[in-house]
């Protein structure tokens, strides 16, 4: 008989060799135009299907594709952006959605991929590409739901306008702002972009695009939803409305196409938006002997004081969870920091920004930045607690976002997640049936399962 360790390293080589995926139809991806969707309307289901013209071996990969940035017809200061930030080829949604998004007359859009595969230069480049620089008045709107995300996104759409003249601006809690914003784009969180439109701080009219990142997300809160809703009836009739995210639960489609109408769409199915590079494990805290609380905390110290992570993420349910588990391992001497939302915005501001810069090597948080966070050197995403929503179900969509806080464009990356009691397995088990992936055990033994997660982070 093959040893617990057997069968988990011949699981493992099944994972790294694709043999335990589900199928991926190989170069496809689903984009209904707008036009191909009015006629579903008449024709019960009709969707097209795009395949890749050059159907190479790794054609099915979101980073892959066929064209060049200058085949995507992009401006040269555009170019140079892109290209000075090393960035080869487009991947699959750039791409895709580019085209759609730059044609005229303007149309909205519905965009999902798998997460750290480059929406936010799709967008990114759109706004670059249609602004009017000569006009110094707000023209392109970005709501993000955090400020951490938002401080991003600012950042990447300056660095790949550093060749053009854009000009930028932070709507975000405790910003210094002048008393009429006259930049070029405005990227901020949707309360403080509705409070400084209330008080004409930003001028609404000349807005022509009004950017959603992680849609899904704002539209299904309703405090956000509502914000974001309300705000796109202060905008021009004509502005272009792009919703882009990885995940799009079905429950929030039909706001998505009420704030978004006659859009184009690119979806993918939920078996296809596992990133193939991020190795997804479970540790089962359960049938020990100490209680299991304590022993969950002394696995995670056990995994952290053996493995040679560079950076990682450990998520939890609870703003205190996150403290007490930060003060611990800091008394241990690991380089801990946390995150949530009872620390002030400067707090915020210092965490994330010490943890970039990689002074820091694990950050504790909450939900607060399971979404949209780009920081390469992330190779571990631990959830202590396993993402639920607030009635205490199952939530895939926070899962798939976590866990894309590692294996950015095509890094290697892995997610641990902790099993306590029946109900936390039972969420993990409707989240791998929800994505048609399985997660593989580790074993008690500490440091056979350090072997394991050692291998997979290499693996690729
Ligand atoms: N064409 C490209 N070539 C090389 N790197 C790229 C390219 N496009 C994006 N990247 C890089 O890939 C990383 C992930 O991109 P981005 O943050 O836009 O992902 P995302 O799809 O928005 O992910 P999420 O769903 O987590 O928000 C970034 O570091 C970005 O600089």
């Amino acid at each position: 008989m093959a040893s617990v360790a057997q069968v988990l390293s011949t699981k493992l080589e099944n994972l790294t060799t694709g043999n335990e995926s589900p199928s991926v139809d190989a170069g496809e991806v689903e984009v209904h135009t707008a036009e191909e969707r009015a006629t579903d309307l008449l024709e019960s289901s009709y969707s097209v299907e795009v395949k890749l013209a050059d159907q190479q071996a790794d054609a099915s990969s979101p980073l892959y594709s066929a064209k060049s940035f200058e085949d995507l017809g992009l401006h040269e200061d555009l170019l140079k952006g892109i290209y000075n930030m090393k960035f080869a080829k487009p991947s699959k949604i750039q791409e895709r959605a580019l085209p759609l998004l730059l044609q005229n007359p303007p149309r909205n859009m519905i965009a999902q991929s798998q997460s750290g595969t480059g929406k936010t230069a799709a967008f990114a480049l759109t706004i670059l590409s249609r602004i009017n620089y000569d006009l110094h008045a707000p023209q392109a709107l970005v709501l993000s739901p955090s400020r951490e995300l938002a401080r991003q996104t600012m950042e990447v759409i300056q660095e790949m306008g550093k060749f053009t003249q854009v000009t930028t601006a932070k709507a975000i809690k405790d910003e210094t702002l002048p008393s009429k914003i006259t930049s070029h784009v405005i990227v901020g969180t949707p309360g403080t972009v509705s409070d400084l439109i209330k008080r004409r701080v930003i001028d609404a009219k000349n807005i022509r695009l009004y950017v959603l990142d992680e849609a899904d997300n704002m539209l299904d809160q309703q405090g956000l939803g509502e914000q974001s809703r309300n705000l796109k009836r202060l905008l021009p009739r004509d502005c272009q409305v792009v919703l882009f995210s990885a995940t799009w639960a079905d429950r929030v489609r039909r706001f998505a196409e009420d704030m978004a109408p006659n859009s184009n769409q690119i979806t993918l199915k939920p078996e296809e938006l596992s990133v193939d590079g991020i190795k997804q494990f479970y540790v089962d805290c359960r049938n020990q002997i100490r209680d299991t609380k304590s022993r969950k905390y002394d696995i995670l110290i056990g995994l952290y004081s053996l493995l040679t992570v560079s950076q990682s993420i450990i998520f939890v349910k609870r703003r205190d969870t996150a403290d007490d588990i930060a003060q611990k391992m800091s008394e241990k001497h690991h380089a801990v920091v946390s995150l949530h939302g009872k620390l002030d915005s400067a707090q915020r501001d210092e965490v994330i920004d010490s943890f970039r810069a990689g002074k820091s090597k694990v950050l504790i948080t909450t939900n607060v930045i399971a979404r949209g966070i780009d920081i390469a050197n992330v190779n571990m995403v631990v959830n202590y607690d396993m993402p639920t929503d607030q009635d205490g179900r199952p939530d895939p969509e926070t899962y798939l976002h976590r866990i894309g806080r590692t294996g950015r464009f095509g890094r290697t990356g892995v997610s641990v997640n902790f099993v306590h009691d029946e109900r936390s397995m039972s969420v993990m088990r409707d989240i791998e049936e929800h994505f048609g992936r399985a997660m593989i055990a580790l074993p008690d033994d500490i440091d056979e399962a350090e072997e394991i997660i050692k291998k997979a982070m290499k693996a690729q």
